[in-house]
């Protein structure tokens, strides 16, 4: 390769055709997704529109009715036992209910990251080798719970139980990491947060990270590239820099269309009302609400 030849892009997620059915409900139709090394990605849409099963093709977690799916350079529906092991050993997974065990502790609960690497269960602290009861210590201090380490991971909050569950997923020295909405039952505050952690370890590492989410702005804000599904069909793809919401907004297509329409109906009311109040002589009543409240109304 000479100087001015561009290097290759390192794609290390290659979808194509993917369809997925479900009985009669189609959860994927035709879907492609191409992501290159380091590269951090959103998956946004309605519930429904097939964000998880996306991801989950990613792992090998669901097979496809048809269409291809690579990930690390390997046709991953092909894969069975120690070789899908093996490719889900270098692909961390965070989900929504952060999936950690509630009576161990938190190392406890992050060493089990590193199961597929031992032979067999595990039990109690003793049972796991020094050298990654030290490397476990080490992600709980990147995500700032060291000093939570011994405690039940069932006392710590929301929050720091993601945070956990991010460890966790980095006991794997992972390559990609996949998130199934992990903020979704969180708080506006904590979201932020994890988002912002797991933002900082991908950079520091230069993970590969797809991520489903629900809120617009916080994807807008945190994404590389926006990806939006729409009743199982990929509908946008394109770098979030320079997106506006409004544009994100058209991939809820419908329900987003209903919602700007009977805003833009309330915007009208309150502004009749508002030239009404003015025409009005100053001693009239209150307006009366748009909306007479409960099953008695008149108009
Ligand atoms: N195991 C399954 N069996 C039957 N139907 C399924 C299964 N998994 C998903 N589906 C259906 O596939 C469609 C896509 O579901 P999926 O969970 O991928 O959507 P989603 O965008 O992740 O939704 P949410 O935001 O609510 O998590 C839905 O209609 C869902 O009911």
């Amino acid at each position: 390769m000479n100087e001015t030849t561009p290097a290759a892009p390192d794609v290390v997620i290659d979808v194509e055709g993917l369809t997925k059915e479900f009985g009669s409900t189609v959860a994927l139709r035709d879907a492609a997704l191409r992501v290159e090394r380091g590269e951090i990605v959103v998956l946004l849409g309605l519930s429904g529109s097939g964000k998880s099963t996306l991801l989950r093709h990613l792992d090998g977690l669901d097979t496809p009715t048809s269409g291809s799916v690579r990930v690390l350079g390997q046709e991953v529906p092909r894969l069975q036992g120690r070789r899908l092991r093996a490719l889900r050993s270098r692909i961390g997974f965070v989900f929504q209910q952060f999936e950690l065990v509630p009576s161990l502790t938190v190392l406890e609960n992050v060493l089990t990251g590193a199961l597929a690497e031992l032979r067999g269960p595990r039990l109690g602290l003793w049972s796991y080798p020094k050298r990654l009861k030290l490397t476990a210590l080490g992600h709980l201090d990147r995500v700032g719970l060291l000093d939570r380490a011994y405690q039940r991971a069932d006392t710590l909050s929301g929050g720091q139980q993601q945070r956990v569950a991010i460890a966790r997923a980095l006991m794997q020295d992972p390559e990609i990491l996949l998130a199934d909405e992990p903020v979704a039952s969180l708080d506006p505050e904590s979201s932020e947060q994890v988002m912002a952690l797991i933002r900082e370890i991908a950079m520091d590492a230069g993970l590969t990270v797809v991520c489903s989410l629900h809120q617009v702005d916080l994807a807008l804000s945190w994404g590389d590239r926006i990806v939006g599904l729409r009743h199982g069909e990929v509908v946008l793809d394109t770098p979030a820099e320079g997106l506006s919401k409004a544009e994100v907004m058209e991939i809820y297509g419908r329900v987003a269309t209903a919602t700007a329409e009977l805003e833009a109906i309330e915007r009208e009311l309150v502004d009749e009302l508002g030239a009404a109040d003015a025409a009005a002589p100053e001693h009239s009543a209150a307006p009366e609400p748009l909306v007479a409240a409960g099953p008695n109304r008149t108009r």
